[in-house]
């Protein structure tokens, strides 16, 4: 990326007049500034990565359109399908039976659906499924689904089998931004956004790109490494009892950091500012409410010391654990700004990581978010322009 070079800085001079012409230069870099900001999203699967892009749609872009509602349906079926499927499947393995006996011809109706699906989605299909939903075996299951895989929006689909199998079914935006369906390959979305008048003002360019999180994604993400202005990095804090879809030796939160490392120490991002979205805070909240504790994956958490309830400490340890990997080897001073920054200075070269708590379905908090995080990424832009 070239940078226009201002002919002063700011703040250089009290000059009423100089300082205008500053302004003036740089409302019109900003306006001329025909090169996008380049963001990328980078995570493990299931980290919540495409439903950042979704809230951008909403946020920046004119949100969904009937047709983009319409063709989600057939996938929100088949995440309800996947779930009742997976939740009733495991029952055995887990030593469970269906509570209620009278509900066996669902479940056997359910099993002969295959993982694929029923042919139709028809009414006597999301009966069975209610049935199924309302048995205390299956929600036994379903309590304990670290066990074996679950899409994260399985709850809350199920909790709306009534709503999703009526014949005028419509997504609102929450079930769009729940329904689950795997990145496969690159995708890019652009946007404009409004530049806070702190900030200068004008107009902003964002592109952003979204790639599949699993193992078998991860080789094609160097295609899009170059010229990237900052990475957000999501990672699901409720994965600490979650083993890996790709391999069920590996702890996914354990999985998260390993990849984290990665992308801290990768030399094809050096020059990208790198932002931390600590994700899917309410699922945390819920399984630490449940009486989970991540000190069963990571004794660690024994010894660490902090103050506040259950929830909020084992937040906060998990942002220890991925700000000890910016840190480790290295100078490390804590600022107090409302992201928690950490300013790491490699040889001369100040690098900084910023962490932010984030439930990626809740447009509000993403709103905030995105607010913040757009005036570091300006910040870092000017500040390598010598401005701030
Ligand atoms: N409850 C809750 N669900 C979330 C949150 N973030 C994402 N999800 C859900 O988690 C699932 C996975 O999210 P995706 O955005 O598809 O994850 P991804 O990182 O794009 O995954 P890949 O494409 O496989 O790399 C979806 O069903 C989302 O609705 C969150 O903060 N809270
Ligand atoms: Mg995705």
């Amino acid at each position: 990326m070239k940078m226009p070079i201002l002919k002063c800085r700011k703040g250089e001079t009290d000059d009423e007049e100089n300082s205008k012409e500053i302004d003036r230069e740089i409302k019109q870099w900003i306006k001329s500034y025909n090169e996008a900001i380049k963001l990328l999203l980078l995570g493990t699967g299931e980290s919540g990565k495409t439903t950042i892009i979704k809230q951008m749609k909403i946020l920046h872009v004119q949100g969904f359109s009937a047709s983009d509602r319409a063709e989600k349906i057939q996938f929100i079926r088949q995440n309800i399908h996947e779930s009742i499927y997976d939740i009733t499947s495991h029952m055995p393995a887990l030593g469970l039976e269906l509570q209620n006996f009278s509900n066996e011809p669902s479940r056997q109706y359910i099993m002969r659906c295959g993982p694929q699906g029923p042919a139709e989605f028809d009414e006597e299909y999301f009966d069975h499924v209610l049935k199924l939903w309302r048995d205390g075996g299956v929600k036994e299951s379903f309590r304990r689904n670290n066990e074996y895989q679950l899409i994260d929006s399985a709850e809350y689909f199920l909790d709306r089998v009534d709503l999703v199998a009526r014949p005028d079914y419509l997504p609102s935006d929450a079930d769009l931004l729940r329904c689950r369906q795997k990145t496969t390959g690159i995708q890019k979305i652009e946007f404009k956004v409004k530049v806070p008048k702190s900030m200068q003002g004008g107009v902003q360019d964002f592109w952003m790109f979204d790639v599949g999180g699993q193992r078998g994604e991860r080789k094609k993400w160097i295609q899009v490494f170059e010229g990237i202005h900052a990475i957000w990095f999501l990672v699901a804090c409720s994965d600490f009892d979650q083993r890996l879809r790709e391999d069920l030796s590996q702890n996914r939160l354990k999985e998260a950091l390993e990849l984290f490392e990665d992308v801290w120490q990768s030399r094809f991002l050096l020059e990208a500012g790198l932002i931390v979205f600590l994700n899917k805070q309410d699922l945390l909240e819920n399984k630490i409410k449940q009486g989970k504790s991540i000190a069963t994956y990571f004794p660690e958490y024994n010894e660490y010391k902090a103050a506040g309830d259950e929830y909020t400490r084992t937040r906060l340890f998990i942002r220890s654990m991925f700000a000890d990997v910016t840190t480790r080897k290295r100078e490390r001073k804590k600022m107090s700004t409302s992201a928690e920054k950490f300013i790491v200075l490699e040889g001369n070269k100040p690098r900084e990581c910023f962490f932010h708590f984030t439930t990626a379905t809740d447009t509000d908090n993403v709103a905030a978010v995105f607010r913040d995080v757009h005036q570091i990424i300006l910040k870092q832009i000017f500040s390598s322009m010598g401005i701030f």
